[in-house]
């Protein structure tokens, strides 16, 4: 084995084949099972491209009627699930709730033991259904409220909203929120989703590998950038200002943390090295929210830290940069955003879960030893 055989972060490794997306930085495209994320984001609702996830084909109006059905009827908050999250502090990070309550959704699960694929498909769509309540109740318990019940009367999106403010939301906010779901949703071998395969190349369960993925997507440099996004907004300030003073603010705070070698949160990717896919998208979701709640006042900072950095750095912003926004405006702390990730997320990880339990393969890699040459116990050491 040679240093040079070494991929640090596995940089540039083809690790598998998947057939569930397919990201491209040279066209700065990202397709979800063949179709681009932008027209899905634009034509479809954000349970229609969970079953494509899934199950690689567009839903029938039957296919579509029975997941409708099952997923309205998931939706309530598990009594256990509900008793586990009381156990934990509101000063916990919501990542670690949600992580919590994926589990304990395992521990209850009635077909915990059946990995067919069949069995993880229901078990997939449950875990779907049953997530937005987590969110709903740990965003309101932190606010002193109680919880909403859902109302099936509602999609996904509304509901979701339904349960976390207690008002109906308006369209172009359900909107906004779904088309941020549909974009979140996938993104082939990302850090969260090889975990998720990695626990599952062992054979274990759906619920574990989701509960590691979570983990996974906790960390600030991979779904945590969207919550930090609106700390770095926080530090510079959101003033009601001309956008050019706004712009001038945020270069000089740019040019103070690059010199601090600090890594600015909601710019960069591992593979899309001239922009991700998904940000023009987002982009208009963002725009949407700051018409409909008149805010203005945050795309100076918005407009003025992406130009700075794309001027100093040459560094382009991904998809947590209007998300972040997005989110605060709507309502919800900055805390719940990576929550927010992962309710969405949950639909690719399961898929990968099953792709990789279809066609599975340890996943262990190798590592070259730098630690010391082989020596013995000291003679006292051995004896204690
Ligand atoms: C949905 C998602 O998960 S998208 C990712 C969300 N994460 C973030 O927004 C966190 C901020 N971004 C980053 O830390 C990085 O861009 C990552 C981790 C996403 C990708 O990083 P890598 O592919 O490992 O690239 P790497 O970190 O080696 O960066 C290459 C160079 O660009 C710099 N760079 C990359 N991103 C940033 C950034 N956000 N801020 C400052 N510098 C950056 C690095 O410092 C490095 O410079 P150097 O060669 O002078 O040391
Ligand atoms: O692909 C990645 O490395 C991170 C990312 O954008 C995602 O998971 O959506």
């Amino acid at each position: 084995m040679n240093d040079n055989e070494v991929r640090k972060g596995l940089a540039g490794v083809i690790a598998d084949y998947t057939s569930i997306s397919k990201v491209n930085p040279e066209t700065n495209s990202l397709l979800y099972r063949g179709y681009p994320v932008q027209q899905l984001a634009e034509q479809l609702s954000f349970e229609d491209v969970a079953l494509l996830l899934w199950t690689g084909q567009l839903p029938t109006p039957q296919e579509r009627e029975e997941f409708l059905q099952l997923e309205r009827e998931h939706r309530d908050l598990d009594e256990n699930v509900r008793s586990a999250i009381d156990l934990l502090s509101t000063d916990c990070h919501p990542m670690d709730v949600g992580r919590t309550a994926v589990s304990v959704i395992g521990t209850n699960h009635p077909l915990a033991a059946d990995s067919s694929p069949e069995a993880e498909l229901i078990k997939a769509k449950e875990l779907f259904a049953a997530f937005p309540a987590v969110v709903a109740y740990d965003q309101r318990r932190r606010r002193g409220l109680d919880a909403v019940p859902p109302r099936s009367d509602l999609d996904y999106s509304q509901n979701f909203l339904w349960m976390t403010f207690g008002e109906e939301a308006a369209p172009e906010v359900v909107d906004a929120f779904r088309v941020s779901m549909v974009l979140y949703a996938e993104h082939s071998f990302n850090a969260s989703t090889f975990t998720a395969r990695v626990v599952t190349s062992t054979l274990s369960d759906l619920h574990s590998a989701v509960t590691a993925a979570i983990g996974a997507l906790k960390g600030p440099l991979h779904g945590g950038a969207n919550e930090a996004v609106m700390h770095t907004f926080e530090e510079i300030g959101i003033e009601d200002e001309p956008a050019a003073e706004a712009a001038a603010r945020a270069r000089a705070w740019l040019e103070q943390a690059l010199a601090e070698r600090r890594k600015i949160m909601g710019f960069g990717h591992r593979v899309y090295k001239n922009g991700d896919s998904r940000v023009p998208s987002m982009k208009r979701a963002l725009d949407a929210m700051v018409a409909h709640y008149g805010r203005q006042e945050i795309m100076g900072l918005y407009d003025g830290l992406q130009d700075a950095m794309e001027e100093v750095k040459g560094i382009k912003p991904n998809l947590d940069y209007p998300a972040g926004p997005t989110y605060h405006l709507m309502g919800f702390d900055t805390e719940m955003f990576t929550p927010l990730f992962i309710a969405s997320r949950i639909t690719g990880w399961t898929a990968h879960i099953m792709e990789q339990r279809s066609a599975n393969s340890l996943i262990r890699p190798l590592s070259i030893y730098r630690g010391p040459d082989e020596r013995s116990l000291p003679p006292v050491a051995a004896a204690a």
